[in-house]
């Protein structure tokens, strides 16, 4: 393999790369060829130890320097990471197995983004003035101190980015920790944050699994745990975060409704339903897997995406004509495996997919299901993979109602020509992140996250920074103080 994956050593701490090869053996596989590309190890205590110390010496400088001089290295490390970006991009299909057409436009870019955003927003963080009648006060906008950053295995470089800028823009540190699964990418953002000049310590990186992730979030010297990943992991990590009265921003699972009404633009809505579930392989928290068809387009809605998946093409990830790559590991495709039988079993019509393909790497056909009703099992789970369940309905509320009957709240779409009905309607979904007439867009400016069980928190926009730092109010009095004796 021409292209060298091995990192220099397993963490990124104290502005260098450090190994401790005592800690347990994680074999990162390439899932394309299920080849092991990459060995590192999980962080042992010495390593975590020193996450801790020099973060939180690296935080103390940092805030110190003034907000300007602070997104001048945020604005520097996107400059590096645009230049960079083919070769991060080849790194992100090496760790994720998504399509290099994909990571070239979405990964390291979207990182790049929310660099030179928050780099942008960091020197107009302030307080304000407050009249009090003679007296006045002020309040300051300070930083939490030492953040830390778990991560899934979708995005690796856009999740080590989306968390690390704003909480670097607000004058803290980040302690990452990416998922097991995809523990590359990061390794490159520490990297190129220190080269930008920012200070020794300030964004570590180290490697685990859970258990590393537990140490980082009872660990008293962290003030605050911002993880992407799976509901039932945000449940540990939020209940042991609230142990500690750390602050926390909670981005999660979804099962997410996309509703197309009969005056829908059609190949505009086949298209949003594409996007919004076979893009990155399925492997997308926001995607619309409950695709919400009127009774009355049906066969015309299933018609026009049959005929667009014949454009799939599935192969080598690092070639940029493939637009459907593996799965990231052998587990996650055993689970769409296991959902698409269960989908199979419990009476939905395949339309489309449904095999798994022979031969080596994690691949598994992109699958849509018709006839889908909401008590069936791939109505109602995230499946996290290439499975769009398509659901009929006849009426407006009854469709709101239907939607909004999940644990989830991640995201909600709607298809339409008449406006007053596409605000109507997202105006009653219970979602954190929507979109009429598009899906899964996810530009910097806007916020990003959850309701009901999909999160806590929002990240990117000015959104963020209300997660990333905190209001210390200040009373001014400008006469003599009264005292009842
Ligand atoms: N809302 C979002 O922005 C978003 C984005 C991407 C993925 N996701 C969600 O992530 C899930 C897929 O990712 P995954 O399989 O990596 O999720 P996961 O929950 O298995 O793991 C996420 C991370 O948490 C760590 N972890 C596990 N147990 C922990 C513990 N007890 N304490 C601390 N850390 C712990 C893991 O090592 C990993 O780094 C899906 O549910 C998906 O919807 C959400
Ligand atoms: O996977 C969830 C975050 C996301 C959504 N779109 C791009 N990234």
């Amino acid at each position: 393999m021409a292209y060298d994956t091995q990192p220099k050593a397993s963490h990124f701490v104290d502005g260098a790369y450090l190994e401790d090869t005592a800690g347990e053996l994680i074999e990162v596989i390439y899932p394309a060829t299920g080849e092991v590309i990459a060995r590192v190890y999980a962080a042992t205590d010495a390593v975590i130890e020193a996450a801790i110390t020099s973060g939180r010496r690296a935080q103390a400088q940092w805030a110190a320097m003034s907000g300007t001089e602070r997104g001048r290295v945020l604005r520097r490390a996107a400059d590096i990471m645009r230049e960079r970006n083919h070769e991060l991009s080849v790194l992100e299909t090496f760790d994720t197995g998504k399509p290099l057409q994909e990571t070239l436009v979405a990964d390291a870019t979207s990182g790049a983004d929310a660099l030179e955003y928050f780099g942008g927003l960091a020197g107009s963080l302030t307080g304000e003035h407050v009249n009090l009648g003679g007296d006045w006060g002020y309040t300051v906008r300070e930083p939490l101190g030492l953040c830390v950053g778990i991560g899934a295995w979708n995005y690796p470089t856009q999740i080590a980015c989306w968390k690390g800028a704003p909480a670097l823009a607000c004058g803290n540190a980040m302690i990452f920790k990416p998922s097991e699964t995809t523990p590359l990418c990061a390794l490159k953002v520490a990297e190129i944050l220190h080269e930008a000049g920012a200070p020794a310590g300030l964004y570590n990186v180290i490697q685990g699994m859970g258990a590393v992730g537990g140490k980082l979030v009872t660990e008293p010297r962290v003030d605050k745990v911002s993880l992407t990943g799976s509901v039932p992991t945000g449940r540990k990590v939020y209940a042991a975060a609230a142990e500690g009265m750390k602050h926390v921003t909670m981005e999660l699972g979804g099962k997410s409704p996309l509703i197309v009404f009969e005056d829908a633009e059609i190949d505009n809505a086949v298209g949003g339903a594409i996007n919004g579930n076979f893009y990155s392989t399925g492997q997308v928290c926001s995607n619309g897997t409950r695709v919400f068809v009127h009774s009355s387009i049906k066969d015309a809605f299933l018609a026009r995406l049959k005929g667009r998946m014949a454009g799939i093409v599935m192969g080598d990830p690092q070639d940029e004509a493939t637009n459907i790559g593996p799965m990231v590991s052998q587990r996650q495709r055993d689970i769409v495996e296991g959902y698409i039988a269960k989908g199979k079993a419990e009476g939905a019509t395949l339309i489309a997919g449904g095999e798994t393909p022979e031969g080596a790497g994690f691949y598994i056909q992109p699958t849509v299901f018709a006839d889908v009703t909401d008590e069936m099992t791939i109505a109602r789970e995230e499946i996290f993979g290439p499975v769009m369940a398509v659901l009929t309905f006849d009426d407006e509320a009854e469709v709101i109602a239907r939607a909004n009957a999940t644990e989830f709240g991640l995201s909600a779409g709607v298809f339409t020509r008449d406006i007053s009905r596409a605000h109507r309607v997202i105006g009653q979904l219970r979602a954190g992140s929507c979109f009429i007439n598009s899906y899964n867009d996810a530009p910097v400016e806007l916020p990003f996250g959850g309701v009901k069980a999909s999160g806590v928190g929002r990240e990117n926009s000015k959104a963020a920074i209300e997660h990333y730092s905190q209001l210390k109010s200040v009373y001014v009095r400008m006469g003599d103080v009264e005292a009842a004796f």
